[in-house]
């Protein structure tokens, strides 16, 4: 964005620099047109201060324009509406993005837009923080023009056209905003509402209500003052930091690498002009969805005529639904479908997305091995099973990659893209640039039981069990949990996915045996504590919302809303009566450390593996897969802000408490990061790089 005056001096943009920190509202830096320099929020150094600075271009006499071209959010936008004129390219996006990086437009921003636009339409920009066309700006009346053509030309001729003429009126700060239809208080009680539930803990959001009320109910140097104070308090959270972080993790885990030495920069994804999905179930249907709507032709093979028939209405209503919301056409075009599989000879990329039964999935492999091109890309929606051994049905195992995709496959952000140590670095850059462009934050990891996110998931929901043997029930858990952050505690989720799923793999991996025993052997497998109460549960034919009860009741099959179940406390008792277990008092501290400590433990595993490239990795996962709280960063972010020291000393606590429990056993990369004095989680991966070369 840059920013002109009647004069034609030119009030250069300016490159991001200086201090972002609370204090420097008064003290800020310029931003630059991607708003303020995010990576020195942090920062002591101190630059140019910002609102003394739009305050003086908007109290200047010559007419100011801002000329805006590509990006103009959060300190750029507030720059621009310091100015008296703006006008914008066409393709031009604006935006106040703050909240998503835990703050708030502390610059004038939420003072100035919703005196300009009206609260309604400022509350919708603050509190999302989406980033607006040019064309919806003019239609908002943020800008005043848009070009088609060179905006600093326009700019310079509209401030030419202007100049002379009074600039009272196009001084932002000394509007009121205009007034809304209906009562304020109850306008803001009523957004408020709305923001607190939808934020389950997010401070920024609240404190964004807040600032516009403040435009709305004070004049404007008061609201400023209102603004600078919840600034404060948002800066000095640990929200805004978690937030930070998590969008540099994001654009980290783009640059992917290996153990072998594969990476992002040198690896050229193949050209994917087709793809083909094989199975129409739900994750098929939501995966075919999300490569139309990202503009790839699709053919959509399912061998059963049924299915296939349901899965094409399925699909396209999915479609339609999507591409209304989206305000598009629905790419109903890009859809083809088949029941035969030799209908994916021609496509440059396969995923596979059937039953979790290796069995079937091999048979399919081995079809497709030998129908498709022999350069095609064989991809699997596997969310646990062995990458390599698909590969291994292949001619060319180096063309063979996991996608697993998170359900609903065409609206969750996460895609795990599981390399085997026979994938080739081509094969995994085309996935990564795949997940890419189908708007998926792409995660490389590498091949083994359960991946990342579902290896550490592991370790959580065999916590969330042994606290119901031990005393808690079903309710403790899920609220110590949804108080954190999570929108739903263990025991809802799976009420919601269905107990069956977990019961089918343990039967397959050997745990759920049938009959129950009693004694001290009955909750020993395989040579570890286990607990069978899911198993139980399940023989009773209880599978969650589709039976109607689970861990929870639920009135009728189908029904939504979960409410305890004393049938479910009863069975608890004599479960531990039979068992000789004395149930003692469970505090919600002990809830959150033991399922959180055990899934980090395991994440460091899986940092000590290789298994995820660093932290950042296992951070977006969680963040993006498994709803981990986005304001806490991720579970290794978390970690880091608990301490590592700390975490350390809870889990050797609970594993002298819980012997039989291997996965509360500190793991030694985490112990050897507490050694090495516990360097700050940005510095991790150059710390476990240097653990392992002395090893
Ligand atoms: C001095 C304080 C005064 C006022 C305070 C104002 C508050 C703010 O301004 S808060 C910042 C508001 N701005 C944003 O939130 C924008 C963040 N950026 C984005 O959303 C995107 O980068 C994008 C602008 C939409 C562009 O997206 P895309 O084209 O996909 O590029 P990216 O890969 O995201 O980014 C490229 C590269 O730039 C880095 N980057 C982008 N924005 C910032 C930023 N504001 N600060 C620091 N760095 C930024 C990004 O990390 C990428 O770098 P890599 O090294 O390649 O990772």
């Amino acid at each position: 964005m840059g920013g002109f005056c009647g004069n034609k001096n030119i009030l250069a943009p300016k490159k991001c620099s200086g201090e972002a920190r609370h204090r420097g509202l008064t003290q800020n830096s310029a931003p630059g047109p991607k708003g303020a320099d995010i990576k020195e929020f942090g920062d002591s150094e101190s630059g140019p201060p910002l609102i003394p600075m739009i305050h003086a271009i908007e109290a200047g006499n010559k007419p100011m324009v801002a000329a805006i071209e590509g990006f103009a959010l959060g300190g750029g936008l507030e720059l621009a509406l310091g100015c008296h004129y703006r006008i914008a390219h066409s393709k031009a996006r604006l935006g106040l993005p703050e909240v998503t990086l835990g703050l708030l437009p502390a610059a004038g921003g939420s003072q100035r837009l919703p005196r300009l636009i009206g609260v309604p339409a400022a509350l919708d920009l603050i509190i999302t923080g989406r980033h607006v066309t040019a064309a919806e700006a003019l239609q908002l009346g943020i800008v005043d023009q848009v070009t088609d053509h060179h905006t600093v030309d326009a700019a310079v001729k509209f401030a030419l056209s202007v100049a002379g003429r009074p600039l009272d009126a196009r001084r932002i700060s000394s509007y009121s905003c205009p007034p809304v239809s209906g009562d304020l208080d109850a306008l803001f009680e009523e957004v408020m509402r709305k923001v607190r539930r939808g934020a389950r803990g997010a401070i920024a959001p609240v404190a964004c209500v807040q600032a516009v009320r403040a435009a709305a109910t004070l004049p404007y140097a008061r609201g400023m003052e209102r603004e600078r104070e919840l600034m404060a308090t948002l800066f000095t959270s640990g929200q805004a930091r978690a937030l930070q972080y998590s969008f540099f993790a994001q654009r980290a885990v783009s640059r992917w690498s290996t153990p072998s030495g594969a990476r992002w920069d040198a690896s050229a994804p193949k050209p994917v002009r087709k793809v083909a999905v094989i199975g129409l179930g739900t994750m098929g249907r939501g995966i075919a969805v999300a490569l139309a709507q990202a503009g790839f032709p699709v053919v959509s093979v399912e061998t059963q005529e049924k299915q296939l028939t349901e899965a094409k209405r399925a699909v396209s209503q999915m479609l339609e639904r999507g591409a209304k919301r989206r305000g598009v056409a629905a790419p109903l075009d890009k859809m083809s479908y088949s029941s035969n599989i030799q209908a994916v000879a021609d496509v440059d990329l396969v995923i596979e997305a059937v039953f979790e039964d290796m069995g079937l999935k091999k048979k399919i492999f081995q079809q497709l091995s030998a129908v498709c091109k022999p350069d095609a890309l064989l991809c699997t929606n596997t969310s646990s099973l062995d990458v390599d051994q698909l590969a291994s049905q292949t001619r060319n195992p180096e063309l063979v990659v996991g996608m697993h995709f998170f359900a609903p496959a065409h609206v969750m952000k996460l895609l795990e893209v599981v390399y085997g140590p026979r994938s080739s670095p081509q094969a995994l850059a085309t996935a990564m640039q795949l997940g890419k462009k189908m708007g998926k934050v792409s995660v490389a990891v590498g091949n083994c039981p359960g991946f990342v996110g579902n290896r550490m998931l592991k370790a959580y929901v065999e916590q969330a069990f042994f606290l119901l043997e031990e005393g808690a029930t079903p309710e403790l858990v899920d609220s110590a949990l949804e108080e954190f952050g999570f929108s739903m505690g263990f025991f809802k989720v799976s009420d919601l996915s269905g107990l069956d799923v977990g019961w089918k793999v343990r039967k397959e991996d050997g745990l759920a045996l049938p009959g129950v025993s009693t004694g001290p052997s009955a909750r020993i497998r395989q040579g570890r504590r286990y607990s069978p109460l899911g198993d139980l549960l399940c023989q009773r034919g209880r599978f969650g919302q589709k039976t109607g009860s689970g861990w929870y009741q639920y009135g009728k099959p189908g029904g939504r809303v979960a409410t305890p179940d004393p049938w479910l406390h009863s069975f608890l008792e004599e479960y531990r009566a039979q068992h000789g277990l004395v149930p003692r008092r469970i505090d919600p501290q002990e809830v959150l450390e033991r399922c959180l400590y055990a899934l980090i433990n395991e994440g460091f595993r899986i940092l000590e593996d290789g298994i995820a490239a660093g932290p950042e990795d296992i951070d977006c996962i969680y963040v993006f897969g498994y709803g981990w709280p986005h304001y806490r960063g991720g579970p290794m972010f978390y970690a880091a802000m608990v301490g590592l020291p700390k975490v350390l000393e809870r889990l050797e606590h609970y594993y002298r408490a819980h012997p039989d429990v291997p996965d509360l056993q500190p793991c030694s990369l985490l112990r050897r990061l507490v050694a090495s004095g516990s360097p700050p989680v940005q510095k991790w991966k150059e710390a476990i790089k240097k653990l392992h070369s002395q090893l």
